[in-house]
């Protein structure tokens, strides 16, 4: 199911042909904003006077102090949302300098389905959009790259991956949201990183994103795609076992190495999902 852009016939070169262009950095809905918490409002402490001393609180004075702690509350979500909308057009313009076009469009759509996925899960909407969109930081960088910045990083480097360097463009990419874009969030952090082989006791902001990154509707249309997508929705845990199952089913098909994490992944996954009888819309194995 995963292919590299570097193969024209992959589904997301496939799924590329039809996209539309580079959307606009999309606006922040009031559904997004409304999951930035207040900022608490400092009070002075007044004298204290005795009860009956204390004059009742005229109620308009009582509206005064509740549409000021509003215009506080408001300033300090406009202040976020602005924040966040300046670290996006950073990344965008970014990446329109270090991923192809094809790619680009692929990150959008992660992000998209990201934070489709974390309002439907109930898990922090920019966090999963600002994950999704630095996914692939270092999808593009050499293989030398990514071995001397893993490296240097102090990673503690297996056999698959010093064959197979390409997968370090996870954690690589990690390093970089950090180091170039000062992302300091360590779930985000650990989502990039996750986001090819998936990680055992992963969040469910990693699950997310593992599952956007394969499932995006770029991938393709599918009857697999589509059912994993409609899981995807329902049990993050049932999804990512059964799209690691669909990625080693790709891998072992292509005599490809198997990276250990994702079985790991898949064991983890596939322990915690309910013993439900199968979807009988799912299709859980490939027939000629
Ligand atoms: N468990 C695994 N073991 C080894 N290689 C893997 C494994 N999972 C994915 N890959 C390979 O890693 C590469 C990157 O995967 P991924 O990050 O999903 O990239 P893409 O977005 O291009 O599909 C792909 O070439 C894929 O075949």
């Amino acid at each position: 199911m995963r292919e590299s852009d570097r193969n024209l016939d992959s589904p997301i070169a496939a799924g590329a042909k039809h996209l539309k262009p580079i959307k606009q950095p999309a606006k922040l809905t009031s559904d997004d904003a409304s999951l930035v918490a207040l900022p608490s409002v400092h009070r002075p402490s007044l004298p204290e006077r005795p009860a009956s001393a204390r004059p009742l609180p005229h109620p308009s004075d009582a509206c005064g102090a509740a549409s000021n702690l509003l215009a506080a509350g408001v300033a300090g979500l406009d202040q976020e949302v602005s924040e966040r909308s300046v670290l996006r057009e950073r990344i965008l313009t970014w990446l329109q300098k270090n991923v192809p076009n094809s790619r680009l469009q692929h990150i959008l759509r992660v992000e998209q389905m990201s934070a489709e996925l974390a309002k439907r899960h109930q898990v922090d909407v920019a966090q999963a959009a600002l994950a999704g969109l630095t996914h692939d930081l270092a999808k593009f960088f050499k293989p030398q790259r990514l071995l001397q910045m893993a490296q240097a990083e102090g990673l503690t480097l297996d056999p698959v991956e010093l064959a197979n360097p390409h997968l370090l463009h996870a954690a690589v990419g990690a390093i970089v949201a950090r180091d170039e874009f000062g992302i300091g969030d360590d779930a985000v952090l650990d989502a990039i990183r996750h986001h090819t082989l998936g990680c055992p006791g992963m969040s469910a902001l990693s699950c997310i994103v593992f599952l956007a990154d394969s499932l995006e509707p770029g991938r393709g249309d599918s009857l697999e795609l589509e059912a994993l997508r409609r899981l995807s929705q329902q049990d993050l845990h049932h999804a990512v076992w059964q799209t690691c199952d669909e990625s080693l089913r790709h891998l072992l098909a292509r005599s490809q190495q198997i990276h250990p994490r994702m079985v790991l992944t898949r064991n983890w996954a596939l322990a915690l999902t309910d013993k439900k009888p199968f979807d009988k819309k799912l299709p859980v194995s490939r027939t000629p």
